[in-house]
């Protein structure tokens, strides 16, 4: 029943004559932070998730039995995110050549929770006028404000299992890296590192669904639905009226507010797009595809095309891993902790929220940065971060991305199953990008070439660190990170008119005037690190600026 405060979401109903003030499509760190602060305004808001119940508390239920009893499933304990690799069966989107979240939280309820205030350069480099730091701060402060985020995750302020950290810290240290508290300085992203910063609080995954999404659901003005998937808005012109849902094996449209209401999609990156396709909005080779896919009959009329460039400008870290081995490291089996935990760590956790399944797996840290700056004259930002995983017993993963400052890029596009296909690969199209790589990879070898008893896995002591880099293929098989952003780029130079923008710069689809994207998808450029801070910051910005837009006259 809509308009009652809940602590879960109502099934959907197609029939209901309701109309809204703002229909948000997408729960994820874009779309939960918009929810609540349209709700918040006093607006009257539907918010509309594609996917089931994640977390226990709105509803969840997929748990192993070591939870049985309790109101916690396998995307509330952080130990457990790994599980993700095991088994993505209706949790992950069947309609993408990628792995996304398809649940209520997006990619918030799966991830591993790694949670960064961004570097200056992540808004000064990329993003339009209005976009830059000092525009962002207010923003950043709410986001921080509302989940200041941890490196101490268990609730005894112990980290377990620290013999990678130490490791790794103390050879970056003995090189002359600087150690810092990394969300105390963001500026602070060269030759540094840190302990891992998590969103998590309570020795729970939380983040946006316990905070955003709790303080939306107390508002009579708010009602969500799961299992709610939003084929295409319905539009005269630029002016939607509502969108075409799909739940229950049935579809119906659901109406704004005549005049006044606004749909917000925040559906992410793959999602986004293809929602924009799929409502006639988009290139027009794309455009043609849907057309002939069994949405052609009933989409809308060609002379009604909208020609933004959505699907370009499609960007993911740059993943390239290395692999040490040190006897030091000691690893955890966080596969088994599923089905076979460790007793005393499954107690330790039901008990007090306290030891190792409080902290992600497979146990992250340190994280350390790197800029180069390129033959283009352009900085480059390298996240690193270190986790224990391999090949070996003692082994340890680390991951280098390459994020503020590419400026390669490749495209999606939708095929006539209507899936969306990473159909150009964005890493590594230019030379200078690829030369960031291949510096830090040998930065980082001589920082640790006089760790006593290190063993260099990957790549071996005599490869070069470009021909190591080389040798692994640029697709996303080899590359991806999961930190898809772009596909409706945000600026001020409208893509109809041969500008490569999708969004300006109050996220609103040029050639609409009540339809707004707000997630990773508008994102012109990549941040340094893990992005669903970043995501949930342009979302509190994009908040004030949709929220300060005057309405349309009424007809
Ligand atoms: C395995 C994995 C690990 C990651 N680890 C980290 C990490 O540790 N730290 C970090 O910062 N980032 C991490 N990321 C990336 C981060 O989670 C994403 O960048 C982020 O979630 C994207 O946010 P979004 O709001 O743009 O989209 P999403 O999180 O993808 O949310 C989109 C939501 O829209 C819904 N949706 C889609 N289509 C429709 C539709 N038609 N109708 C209704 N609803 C729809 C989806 O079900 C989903 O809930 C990880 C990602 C993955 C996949």
């Amino acid at each position: 029943v809509p308009y009652e405060p809940r602590s879960v979401a109502a099934s959907c109903s197609l029939s209901s004559k309701e109309t809204y003030d703002y229909i948000v499509v997408g729960s994820g760190p874009g779309g939960l932070p918009l929810a609540d602060r349209l709700s918040e305004a006093g607006h009257k808001v539907l918010l509309l998730e594609k996917g089931p119940p994640s977390s226990g508390r709105w509803g969840g239920t997929m748990r192993p039995s070591w939870l049985s009893g309790t109101n916690l499933t396998r995307f509330d304990v952080p130990g457990l995110c790994n599980q993700i690799w095991a088994d993505r069966n209706g949790i992950a989107c069947t309609d993408y050549d990628q792995l996304a979240g398809c649940i209520l939280g997006g990619g918030a309820a799966i991830n591993s929770g790694l949670y960064w205030k961004p570097h200056p350069d992540d808004w000064n480099q990329s993003f339009p006028l209005g976009w830059k730091a000092p525009d962002m701060q207010a923003a950043v402060d709410k986001v921080f404000a509302r989940l200041p985020g941890t490196t101490t995750p268990s609730m005894d302020g112990k980290l377990y299992l620290p013999q990678g950290y130490n490791t790794i810290s103390a050879g970056l240290s003995a090189a002359g890296w600087t150690s810092i508290v990394a969300n105390d300085q963001p500026d602070k992203r060269n030759k540094t590192f840190s302990h891992t910063t998590y969103y998590f609080s309570g020795g729970e995954r939380g983040g946006p669904m316990a905070t955003y999404l709790l303080t939306a659901s107390q508002r009579k003005n708010f009602a969500f639905w799961t299992n709610a998937g939003v084929k295409r808005v319905v539009r005269t012109g630029g002016h939607v009226t509502g969108v075409e849902v799909e739940c229950g094996g049935s579809s119906g449209v659901i109406s704004l507010t005549p005049t006044t209401g606004r749909v917000i999609i925040s559906a992410g990156t793959f999602g986004s797009a293809k929602i924009l396709w799929r409502s006639g909005i988009g290139p027009k080779d794309q455009l043609d595809v849907v057309k002939q896919s069994g949405d052609g009959s009933t989409m809308v009329a060609s002379d009604q095309w909208i020609n933004v460039p959505v699907g370009n400008n499609l960007y993911d870290h740059v993943g390239t891993d290395l692999e040490i081995a040190h006897p030091n490291v000691v690893n955890y089996d966080f596969y088994a902790a599923y089905n076979r935990p460790v007793q005393s760590d499954s107690q330790a956790y039901l008990n007090g929220r306290t030891g190792i399944l409080a902290q992600s797996a497979p146990n992250f840290g340190p994280m350390f940065w790197d800029i180069i700056t390129g033959a283009d004259g352009v900085n480059r930002h390298l996240h690193w971060q270190a986790r224990v995983e391999g090949s070996r017993g003692t082994s340890m993963t680390l991951t280098q991305y390459l994020g503020t400052g590419s400026v390669s890029r490749g495209r999606l596009t939708i095929n006539s199953q209507l899936k969306t296909i990473v159909s150009k690969s964005p890493y590594l199209n230019d030379n200078n990008d690829k030369a960031a790589v291949v510096q830090g990879v040998q930065n980082l070898r001589d920082a640790l070439d006089k760790v006593s008893g290190l063993t260099w896995v990957r790549p071996s002591k005599s490869q070069s660190s470009s021909a190591f880099v080389d040798s692994i293929p640029t697709t996303p098989g080899s590359r991806n990170s999961n930190h898809w952003i772009g596909t409706n780029k945000m600026g001020s130079d409208d893509g109809r008119s041969g500008g490569t923008a999708v969004v300006d710069t109050n996220t609103k689809v040029y050639g609409t005037d009540n339809l707004f994207v707000v997630d990773a998808s508008i994102f012109p450029g990549h941040v340094t690190s893990n992005p669903t801070a970043a995501i949930m910051i342009v979302a509190e910005h994009a908040a004030a600026k949709i929220l300060a837009l005057p309405f349309p006259a009424a007809a």
